[in-house]
């Protein structure tokens, strides 16, 4: 895990190294300082010497700025080496995450994989920070001060580390304790990213059906929940400030002691019995640094697991190794495709799937909710792959294809899809970053958007707000149609892609990808039969199998399912012929 993380300094190992010269720098001189207080009370202030007050005290006082100037220009090192590593950190994680496959997207969920990218990287980069700064300078100030101490008086040192091994085991106890309480706080804080975010997406929904309350009151206990475990660590952790404070004065009291014994036998002076409680007190500190430190790393190691369990997902679609870069035609086969979300060959969602397309031919799929018909033409851009048997497009199986170069020649316009904020150009020029004004009026004319657009203040430089939430649901389904058709793909899948659509609008956008892109293969799922009756042959689909392949005609003939359904939708007089 360390190693992982480590790597991730990347360019920011120049400022990581910088940092503890300084800060061996600084601790030099503020070990000097206590040697020069003895001087300074021994050679000065006790026999009454002005100069040597003046010479010695002019000492201390550069020391001390040279101190505050390494002390600063280390801080300054090891701000810049954490915040730049946390910025490594978050930008391979969100890397990481944008190669996941929906499997491993399913695996995680979206509040958890922002706790990761947000309060997961600043827990570890504030860890890091505080090994920069105190994990190196502790040790070095501990080393240094003890041979000082020892130096000035060896027995009375002993005295006073009679308190480390205590110390030691109060520390030992503290952080054993906070360390599953930080690890539970992080998960729950998964919990609240969670509620916030649906609560945010759905606010609407929530308010329509009145559960403001009970949403208040979920709210309230995921953030209970973290206040509960989070006050309790931090409450434990706050025993380690105190606990160091009370050694410090138990230690003086100690030294005040026993040095005054060994200055009324004359075998110490009042200098050294000063600079020995001082370093006794730099014994103490760098002792709770290296506490803090401990501390700091017993909540970020959470943080970090979690961080590198993300990092350590492998995509489960991997590219070939010699990825084919060019998609032939818009000829789709399936041939004995099964597939599972959880990989079980037991548990298949779509089973002993056969068929195949022609470039050009128009395709409609109807089938019972949940009967799979977005799974299978999700695998047809490898969203997922199947568990068993082969999806080929233009002839050639699509795990052999470059991941990018197959999903450009596959535009797939999703039963929810979304909008980003931006304008309506910018949106659609997802498809095509380089497509010209005049193409996406063209294609907007396609998807029927055209008209609605150019009724809207600013027409096509229109600002649309985070999920297309200034748009209405149809309105939205026209621009995400015209964005896939931007892409000029080889083949066009509609999910339900009209539902939201009026029956007379759905026929104008067919008609016009029909005559205005022919080479075009199109899928199009639909509830409605009217969405697909013209299609060149339909697939009836039921509980993950396809029932039947025909034209309208036969199948009205031949088959119940797709006879009940067109009948349904009669009865109700939602057929409406163009
Ligand atoms: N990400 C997922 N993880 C696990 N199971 C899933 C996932 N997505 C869909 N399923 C399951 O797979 C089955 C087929 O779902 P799918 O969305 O393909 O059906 P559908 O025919 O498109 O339904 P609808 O017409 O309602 O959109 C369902 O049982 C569904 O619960």
């Amino acid at each position: 895990m360390i190693k992982k993380l480590a790597n991730l300094i990347g360019e920011y190992k120049k400022d990581s190294l910088i940092t503890p010269i300084f800060m061996v720098l600084e601790v030099i001189m503020e070990v000097i300082i206590p040697l020069l207080m003895a001087f300074l009370i021994d050679y000065g202030i006790n026999p009454g010497e002005m100069n040597m007050i003046l010479i010695i005290g002019s000492a201390l006082f550069f020391s001390a700025l040279i101190s505050l100037l390494f002390g600063v220009l280390a801080g300054h090192y090891a701000a810049k080496a954490s915040s730049g590593f946390g910025k490594n950190v978050r930008k391979q994680l969100f890397y990481n995450v944008q190669n996941f496959s929906f499997s491993n997207i399913d695996k995680y969920s979206t509040a958890s994989l922002i706790t990761r990218m947000t309060t997961d990287v600043t827990n570890v980069q504030n860890a890091y920070q505080m090994i920069l700064r105190a994990a190196i300078r502790a040790p070095i100030m501990l080393l240094f001060s003890l041979i000082m101490a020892f130096s000035i008086n060896a027995r009375l040192s002993l005295v006073f580390l009679t308190i480390v091994p205590v110390l030691g085991l109060g520390l030992y106890f503290i952080i054993k304790k906070a360390h599953p309480l930080f690890k539970r706080v992080f998960k729950t804080y998964d919990k609240l990213n969670s509620v916030v975010q649906e609560n945010l997406r759905g606010i609407r929904v929530i308010k329509s059906f009145v559960r403001d309350q009970e949403e208040t009151k979920k709210f309230h206990q995921v953030s209970k929940s973290i206040f509960k475990d989070f006050s309790t660590a931090e409450k434990i952790l706050a025993f380690n400030a105190p606990l160091m404070q009370f050694a410090i004065y138990t230690s003086i009291l100690l030294i005040s002691w026993f040095g005054a014994q060994f200055i009324v036998s004359d075998t110490m002076t009042t200098g050294e019995l000063v600079s020995l409680i001082s370093y006794a007190a730099q014994i103490l500190m760098s002792l709770m640094m290296a506490s803090m430190v401990f501390v700091m790393i017993t909540i970020s190691r959470a943080s970090a697991e979690r961080i590198v369990e993300s990092l350590d997902e492998q995509t489960d679609l991997h590219n070939n190794d010699d990825p084919i870069l060019e998609v032939a035609s818009g000829d789709i086969t399936f041939e004995n495709v099964g597939f599972s979300y959880q990989h079980d060959k037991n548990n298949l969602v779509l089973e002993n799937i056969n068929f195949s397309i022609k470039q050009g031919e128009t395709v409609g799929i109807i089938g019972g909710t949940g009967s799979s018909k977005t799974t299978l033409v999700q695998l047809i851009p490898r969203l997922y792959d199947t568990t068993v048997g082969t999806v080929k497009v233009g002839g050639v199986d699509v795990r052999n294809y470059d991941l990018h170069t197959l999903r450009d020649q596959v535009a797939v316009v999703l039963q929810k899809n979304v909008l980003f904020s931006g304008t309506i150009k910018e949106n659609l020029r997802w498809g095509n970053k380089d497509a010209t004004d005049e193409e996406l009026i063209r294609v907007c004319k396609l998807a029927q958007a055209h008209d609605f657009i150019m009724e809207m203040p600013d027409g096509y430089d229109t600002h649309i707000e985070q999920g297309g939430s200034n748009v209405s649901g149809g309105q939205k389904q026209r621009l995400t149609i015209a964005r896939a058709l931007l892409k000029r793909p080889k083949i066009l899948i509609f999910d339900d892609s009209t539902s939201a659509v009026d029956t007379k609008t759905d026929a104008y956008i067919r008609e016009a990808i029909r005559t205005e892109i022919p080479e075009t293969t199109k899928i199009i799922i639909a509830q409605r039969v009217t969405s697909v009756m013209d299609a060149d042959k339909i697939m009836v689909i039921d509980n993950g199998n396809i029932q039947a392949i025909g034209t309208h005609d036969s199948l009205l003939t031949s088959n119940a399912i797709y006879q009940e359904v067109y009948q349904s939708q009669q009865v109700g007089g939602i057929v409406d012929a163009i």
